[in-house]
């Protein structure tokens, strides 16, 4: 069912959702991303494929997800029996002209980062709102550590002259768990190009993944009041 009517016209979010679903082909497996892009694009998707009988399966990044893809009708596989991801689709926190990405917001890094980077194709859906001049600009960037090396880490970080903490629980009376049961660094970084942030925490031992993703992307859609932008390589 489509989430929006004639009397409201689709927000930027829903309008990027909506072209996004358009390129998905029979046949095709998805990858489906988590937070609330993603989920309009599971929405649009599930009714793509209820009016035009699309034979297609999906993956999800999250328990979240795969349980809105199920409610939506949608078929969906574990990551485990994945031969190959035809394309996968998610939203970001911040996105650079140049598809620089940061992401992980939610506590599903390691999955949306393992489908992103094996997708034949990554297509990202943002509203204006996410655009930046750099990575870092607006957010914190979020690293998932092994939980007995987190001291470790913040202390390696802190030599470079990155600040930042652990990651609280929505309570803000426990640390907050990845869904993999890791622990998150959110880091700001001052001195240092996000290229050069990439490469480090990519390497760094005690680092299970972070949240910036470089050089992936096959295309960025940008909704605004002004219709939907593509960036693309
Ligand atoms: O990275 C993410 C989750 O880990 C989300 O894709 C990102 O936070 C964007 O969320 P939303 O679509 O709700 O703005």
């Amino acid at each position: 069912m489509s989430t929006h009517t004639e009397a409201s016209p689709p927000s930027p979010k829903q309008q990027v959702a909506i072209k996004a679903a358009e390129i998905v082909d029979n046949g095709m497996i998805v990858g489906l991303g988590t937070g609330s892009t993603a989920n309009l694009f599971i929405d649009e998707l599930a009714r793509r494929q209820h009016e035009q009988q699309l034979e297609i399966q999906v993956v999800a990044s999250s328990v979240i997800s795969r349980v809105k893809a199920q409610q939506a009708g949608l078929q969906v596989i574990s990551i485990e029996h994945l031969s190959h991801l035809d394309m996968y689709v998610d939203g970001a926190d911040e996105v650079t002209t140049d598809m620089q990405l940061l992401k992980g917001r939610g506590q599903d890094l390691v999955c949306e980062k393992l489908l992103a980077s094996h997708a034949t194709a990554f297509y990202v859906l943002v509203d204006d709102s996410k655009m930046v001049s750099r990575i870092g600009e607006k957010n914190a960037i979020p690293i998932e550590v092994m939980p007995s090396a987190a001291q470790l880490v913040l202390n390696r970080l802190a030599k470079l002259q990155a600040k930042g903490s652990l990651r609280l629980n929505a309570a803000g009376d426990n640390v907050a768990y990845s869904a993999a049961g890791n622990l998150i660094l959110d880091m700001q970084f001052t001195d240092l190009e996000t290229a050069q942030i990439n490469a480090l925490l990519t390497v760094m031992p005690g680092v299970v993944e972070h949240g910036i993703f470089a050089d992936i992307v096959k295309a960025v859609f940008i909704g605004s009041s002004d219709g939907v932008k593509l960036l693309q390589r």
